[in-house]
């Protein structure tokens, strides 16, 4: 399994990156080698579906949109994840995004209980511009992102 390869990434190359400034107080760094990336998003693409009917919709001002772009999310037993008008309930963790999950708490000591992610299809998949201050999430605890593909013009 390609996400295995995340146990041989070597820590100590890594070195994070701080952009701070009102309201933002951001931490990045580029830390998985581009080929164990590649082949951790085609195992992510083999494994994952994404959700249907009214999961992949969201209520913006009382008008309901399909989403623009793909979703799921996994997490512990009984979470759920409210944004958008729409609940989301956590499906049990597939192995490669609990690899992640893994990486994360060796990368930085916290280990989250759920992920929403997000698939861009092609250039008009988007996600808005929002803040994440939805009362579900605890304000102790950073959001961590990982990205893989293309890069974004
Ligand atoms: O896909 C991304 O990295 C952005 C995700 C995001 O902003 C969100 O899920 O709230």
């Amino acid at each position: 399994m390609m996400s295995d390869n995340l146990k041989k990434v070597d820590l100590s190359c890594i070195s994070w990156k701080v952009i701070k400034n009102d309201g933002l107080d951001l931490e990045y760094t580029v830390p998985i080698p581009r080929s164990i990336a590649d082949g951790i998003l085609k195992e992510l693409e083999e494994t994952l579906t994404f959700f249907t009917g009214d999961l992949a919709k969201i209520k913006v001002f009382g008008k309901i949109y399909p989403l623009p772009r793909q979703q799921v999310a996994y997490g512990d037993p009984g979470i759920t994840y409210t944004y958008s008008g729409i609940t989301i309930p956590a499906l049990p963790w597939p192995e490669p995004v609990l690899m992640l999950r893994d990486f994360l708490f060796t990368l930085k000591g916290i280990k989250y209980e759920f992920v929403l992610v997000n698939k861009y299809r092609n250039g008009n998949d988007h996600m808005g511009e929002h803040r994440d201050n939805e009362p579900d999430l605890d304000p102790k605890y950073p959001i961590a992102s990982i990205s893989f593909g293309e890069e974004r013009p």
